[in-house]
């Protein structure tokens, strides 16, 4: 195991050291080591239930480590607040109120986090200008995929975490969601990514790692 984490290093955006997380009678991380460069694009695989989804929010600082220790850009993932500040997650489904519209929610979540951007060329951009003023519980599958994706144009923090980017979405839309990825790490922001498309993820990440069995191994 690597030495212990002493002293905050922000220029790592994820650092975890002997981390275990425990979910119910299962075991989801088993002593994973995992340093992560500020400004690197990072790819998570593994099969169904492996644990990606579970790595995101712990990264996130929505669930709590068993044993071990992590920060995330040298805040203590016990430190939620500090953590939040520095990280988006896109989350595979949901993260949007249904009874909102695409724009409302939009809007929302600008006001949430104190920040001002253009909504209306956002969802122009995914292809949402006529979707706009319908409730998102109207929306098909890959069209709340494509707000999510415009979410994340407005919102990405220093670390972003996205769940699935590449589900429900057609050809164009798979690429969109490549061009919303690149610019996340053409900003110098730091990406990591679960995806069940690794030659997809390969376009916008540098380095894959692979989830299995509660360990972390580069994947090839
Ligand atoms: N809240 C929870 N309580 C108990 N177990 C959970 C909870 N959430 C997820 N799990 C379990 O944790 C394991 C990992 O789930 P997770 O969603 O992280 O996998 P995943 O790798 O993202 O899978 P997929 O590729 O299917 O999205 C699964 O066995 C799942 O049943």
């Amino acid at each position: 195991m690597d030495a212990p984490l002493s002293t905050p290093a922000a220029e790592y955006a994820v650092q975890l050291r002997g981390a275990w997380l425990r979910l119910g009678r299962e075991v989801i991380l088993r002593g994973v080591d995992l340093d992560i460069a500020a400004g690197e694009g990072v790819t998570l695989l593994g099969e169904n239930g492996a644990g990606k989804t579970t790595l995101l929010r712990l990264l996130a600082s929505s669930l709590r480590l068993t044993r071990g220790e992590g920060r995330v850009h040298g805040y203590d993932l016990r430190d939620s607040r500090s953590v939040r500040d520095h990280v988006h997650l896109m989350p595979v489904e949901g993260g949007t109120y249904p009874d909102l519209t695409a724009a409302e929610n939009l809007d929302f979540a600008l006001q949430m986090h104190r920040l001002s951007g253009d909504t209306g060329a956002a969802l122009r951009r995914v292809g949402l200008e006529k979707a706009a003023e319908r409730r998102v519980r109207f929306l098909s599958a890959g069209m709340r995929k494509r707000l999510n994706l415009a979410r994340l144009s407005l919102l990405a923090r220093p670390l972003t975490l996205v769940d699935e980017p590449f589900a429900n979405l057609d050809a164009a839309g798979r690429h969109l969601a490549l061009e919303v990825l690149a610019e996340v790490t053409g900003r110098g922001q730091t990406l990591l990514l679960a995806a069940h498309e690794p030659d997809l993820a390969a376009q916008v990440t540098g380095r894959a790692l692979h989830l299995s069995a509660g360990s972390l191994t580069d994947s090839p």
